[in-house]
């Protein structure tokens, strides 16, 4: 992170002007987070017996309005699994409750008021910064919100950020902390309540991390917001950022509390910290069990009773005896006054912009990404070019000669399985890279599945039809197919369609396996389904494959274009061998090759059907797991 975020200094508050100008933006309330008996189980495997493996051990605590806190403990103690429970990420397998303010936490409203940003930089690679946050804002506020309300939150929460003189900037192209700090301006744009935050110092240099800390602290203080976020190690300087630790060991609360307590509080134990030490390394050295396991149960022990006693309540330190240090239960901190507990933290769900916006803005932002990426799309129709010249360089002529009629259909045949294959390997990979961005956008409330899933397709599709025409037009051509319009437009047509179906399999492949499966799966999948109608009739394929025959919509589209090529009328076909030419008449060719009895307009629909249950069943597959928590 670089020097430019040292003015930030928390401008909402210095700045009348932009005061005004936050009027017009969803008012979040003060939500303080608490939880009681909090547990979080996940399923093992021990010889092959499934085993029940608790990670939290029914821990409470309580995170205020207003205040940063750190969740703290030794690597595998359970922060980032506290977290994902907490911002309501993973649900089965936890158990407890969990409050906000006095209330129960109830999902849709927790989506309404809270964000969540995980631990990579998971930002939009090829956007600049500002294109990011329009987007944001426009998925995002309310439609009620104009353009330029819109257009004055990002510059405000740019700014506030430190980003401003970024804006312009491709995000692939900023530094580590800055694309940490967008994003949370993309997510600060709706004024959360509350901000979860895995990590989100690592990675980072001390400074950066200094200010970036120092960053989160201003939103918490100034905004009222409830700032949570998992921390390893802290320098000293670092840990007394913070409003509060909540520290872990082995899934269970040994500390919450002030940093600047941590030491008295554990001395009060008989656990005395180092001279010169740092107190969040003593804190850690603590939790690892290093003054003893025995300190932990007692640790463990004196959390618990706080937590029976009141979730509203944390226990807090008072030195008001001049010195004589003493621990009592209290309510936390004077401005996070009891009675906003009993606040209800329920907002109306705003108006989210309607599916079609959504379409549009996401659409939008692919067509902004893939112009930016023009390497790829050229590539892409280069190849696709290339590709009809070499094959049909090597079939050249063999469509209206007798005297090559099989030929002719090995050229068919190639023809469809290259574009089976670009039109399944064009996509097989994408959701996996996109997956990761797309969870976190999906969860933070960004936008819905239909939207997003139409928005791909908008640009996928005609980006393959482009491809296929690209191919199908000089391949025809060259490879002298007969001059019909009828004709060019069934090979076209099927063509098109295969390959706009097994791009769909490519997207069900992506969406359902893991990419070393799924890359796999995919080609192997379809070369299977190509061998059926091609070389061997349907009286010669087995009865238990005879299912497999009708399944395969490549055999169905090569089919209809051998029948759309050679039948429908076609007439005696030139020969250019002067001895015999066994298929001058190409009805003898169809009904040796049983192609006589194909229908190509059922076999269209088929083709269609398979595309559209294709899509269904990967909008299922994504749902499900975009939702399973
Ligand atoms: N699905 C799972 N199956 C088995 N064990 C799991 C699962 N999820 C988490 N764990 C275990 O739970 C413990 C806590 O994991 P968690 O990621 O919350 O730790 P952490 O404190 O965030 O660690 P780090 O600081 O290294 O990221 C670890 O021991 C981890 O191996």
């Amino acid at each position: 992170m670089d020097d430019d975020h040292t003015y930030v200094k928390c401008r909402w508050a210095e700045n009348n002007n932009e005061d005004v100008r936050l009027q017009s933006f969803p008012k979040k309330p003060k939500v303080h987070l608490s939880f009681e008996s909090l547990t979080y189980t996940v399923n093992t495997y021990r010889k092959l017996k499934k085993v029940k493996k608790e990670i939290l051990h029914g821990i409470g605590g309580s995170f205020r309005s207003g205040q940063l806190t750190a969740i703290m403990g030794p690597s595998g103690c359970g922060k980032s699994t506290l977290l994902n429970v907490l911002a309501g990420y993973w649900i089965s397998g936890s158990s407890g409750q969990v409050y906000l303010n006095d209330s129960l936490r109830d999902e849709k409203q927790m989506a309404n008021i809270s964000c969540y940003i995980q631990q990579d930089d998971y930002v939009r690679n090829l956007l600049t910064v500002r294109e990011s946050m329009t987007v944001a804002a426009h998925l995002k506020l309310p439609t009620t919100v104009s353009a330029l309300s819109k257009a004055n939150q990002v510059d405000h929460v740019l700014d506030a950020l430190g980003l401003s003189v970024h804006g312009d900037t491709v995000t692939k192209h900023l530094s580590g902390g800055q694309k940490k700090r967008l994003s949370i301006a993309l997510e600060l744009i709706t004024n959360p309540s509350i901000l979860f935050l895995d990590e989100p110092t690592s990675g980072l240099d001390s400074q950066s991390c200094s200010q970036f800390v120092s960053l989160m602290a201003d939103l918490a203080h100034h905004q009222n917001r409830t700032m949570v976020c998992t921390l390893h190690q802290p320098s000293a300087l670092l840990f007394e950022k913070f409003d509060q630790v909540y520290a872990l060991s082995s899934g269970r609360c040994i500390y919450q509390g002030p940093p600047n307590f941590v030491i008295p509080y554990f001395a009060e134990r008989l656990v005395v910290c180092p001279p010169y030490h740092n107190p969040a390394d003593f804190l850690i050295e603590v939790s690892i069990g290093e003054y003893g396991t025995d300190v932990l149960v007692e640790l463990f022990d004196s959390t618990k009773i706080t937590n029976t006693i009141g979730r509203n309540k944390c226990h807090t330190i008072s030195d008001e005896d001049h010195g004589e240090i003493e621990f009592e239960l209290g309510t936390c901190q004077e401005d996070n006054n009891i009675n906003d507990e009993r606040l209800s933290y329920k907002l109306e769900l705003s108006n989210k912009p309607r599916f079609y916006v959504q379409i549009y803005h996401l659409y939008m932002r692919n067509i902004t990404m893939y112009k930016r990426n023009k390497t790829n799309l050229l590539l892409r129709i280069a190849i696709h070019l290339a590709l009809a010249f070499i094959i049909s360089y090597m079939y050249r002529g063999v469509g209206n000669d007798a005297a090559l009629v099989l030929t002719n259909m090995k050229f068919v045949y190639a023809s469809n399985l290259l574009l089976v294959y670009t039109g399944l390997m064009s996509v097989i990979v994408s959701f996996h890279l996109e997956y990761i961005v797309v969870k976190r956008e999906h969860f933070n409330s960004w936008y819905t599945l239909f939207p997003y899933i139409v928005s791909i397709l908008l640009v996928e599709i005609p980006l393959q039809i482009l491809c296929c025409i690209v191919y199908i037009v000089p391949a025809y051509a060259i490879t002298g197919q007969p001059f019909e319009l009828m004709r060019f437009g069934y090979f076209a047509v099927f063509l098109i369609a295969t390959s706009m179906t097994s791009q769909s399999t490519g997207f069900l492949c992506g969406a359902t396996m893991s990419l070393k499966i799924s890359v796999f799966v995919g080609p192997v999948f379809v070369v299977l389904l190509s061998v059926f109608g091609f070389a061997i009739r349907f009286p010669d394929v087995p009865s238990m494959y005879s299912w497999l025959h009708h399944f395969s919509f490549i055999r169905a589209s090569f089919q209809s274009i051998m029948y759309s090529l050679y039948g429908l009328d076609r007439g005696i076909l030139p020969c250019s061998d002067e001895m015999y030419c066994h298929y001058k008449n190409p009805v003898k060719f169809l009904n040796e090759m049983d192609f006589a009895r194909v229908n190509i307009y059922p076999e269209f629909v088929y083709i269609c059907s398979f595309f559209l249950c294709t899509y269904v069943l990967t909008s299922i597959v994504i749902w499900y797991r975009l939702n399973k928590r």
